[in-house]
């Protein structure tokens, strides 16, 4: 992997990187913050998953969590969206929700999009393995995201219990299979079949296997997005189905912005420390 980047940040340092991405067939950017206390030895890592529209700058440059990142020594992975570059194909209206910049953390299973989009397998293995060879980084992981980032760390980290220690989410997308971005993304990348749909889904997987790893939600109470594409109530029915003990945090008068994710990574770094 090329450094593209390398910039001093509350006693530690934001670093970009770009590589060649086996899995999604195709040149990636990640930015990484590693705390000063990553100079003396590896330290755990929190993956953050963007939403649509995000590449791996928008956390970096919005979210103001290297503060608490290097007071806690914890680094930041904060991958792209989605594979990139001319050969990727995209959305043929170029809308916002689907292809290039909202690859939904899926792999693919349709012709033409599942050349790259295997977003799914870069995030759980192929990017984790990259950053815990190259740098001082151990297997010490959490899984973070918003808003369709939020519904990729869910999924990830309820199907890999093993890889993580802990999982949360601003916004999240929790029931894809029940709104309109997640029937438009899964019905293009996975096929009209919708029993393929359900392993992508954080309500389905926690009704059929329950809660394996603590969950911290932070949910504004003013996000546009709330009833028609967000539905924290599909993932408070679902918890408490299984009598999980999830944190969900429904927060008055904030919305769906990095005011919003600023105001709260703090909460949920602190959250993911406690199991680090
Ligand atoms: N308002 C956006 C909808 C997409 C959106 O809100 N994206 C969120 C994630 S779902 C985001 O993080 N945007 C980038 C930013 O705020 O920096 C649009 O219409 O393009």
């Amino acid at each position: 992997m090329k450094k593209v980047s390398d910039v001093r940040c509350f006693g530690g340092r934001q670093i970009r990187f770009e590589h060649d991405a086996k899995t999604l067939n195709c040149v990636m950017q990640f930015s990484v913050y590693l705390p000063e206390a990553a100079t003396q030895q590896p330290v755990p890592a929190v993956y953050f998953l963007s939403g649509l529209t995000c590449t791996d700058e928008n956390f970096a440059t919005k979210a103001g969590a290297q503060r608490v990142a290097n007071e806690l020594g914890i680094a930041l992975i904060m991958p792209d969206t989605s594979p990139r570059g001319d050969d990727v194909p995209d959305d043929p209206e170029a809308a916002y929700d689907f292809g290039k910049g909202a690859g939904f953390y899926v792999n693919a299973t349709q012709t033409p999009w599942s050349q790259h989009y295997q977003m799914y397998d870069y995030i759980v293995s192929e990017l984790p393995e990259l950053v815990e060879r190259e740098l001082p980084i151990t297997d010490r992981r959490a899984i973070a995201g918003h808003s369709m980032g939020g519904h990729g760390a869910l999924v990830i980290g309820l199907r890999n219990p093993q890889r993580y220690r802990s999982i949360s989410a601003f916004s999240p997308i929790t029931h894809p299979t029940d709104c309109p971005w997640g029937e438009k993304a899964f019905s293009n990348y996975l096929g009209d079949d919708r029993q393929e749909w359900a392993q992508y889904d954080a309500v389905e997987l926690i009704k059929a296997h329950g809660q394996p790893l603590p969950i911290r939600v932070d949910q504004g109470l003013a996000d546009g997005f709330l009833d028609e594409q967000l539905k924290p109530q599909a993932l408070q029915a679902a918890i408490a189905e299984v009598n999980g003990d999830a944190e969900i945090h429904l927060h008055e008068g904030y919305d769906h912005s990095y005011y919003f994710i600023s105001s709260f990574i703090e909460a949920q770094l602190r959250f993911h420390a406690q199991y680090l």
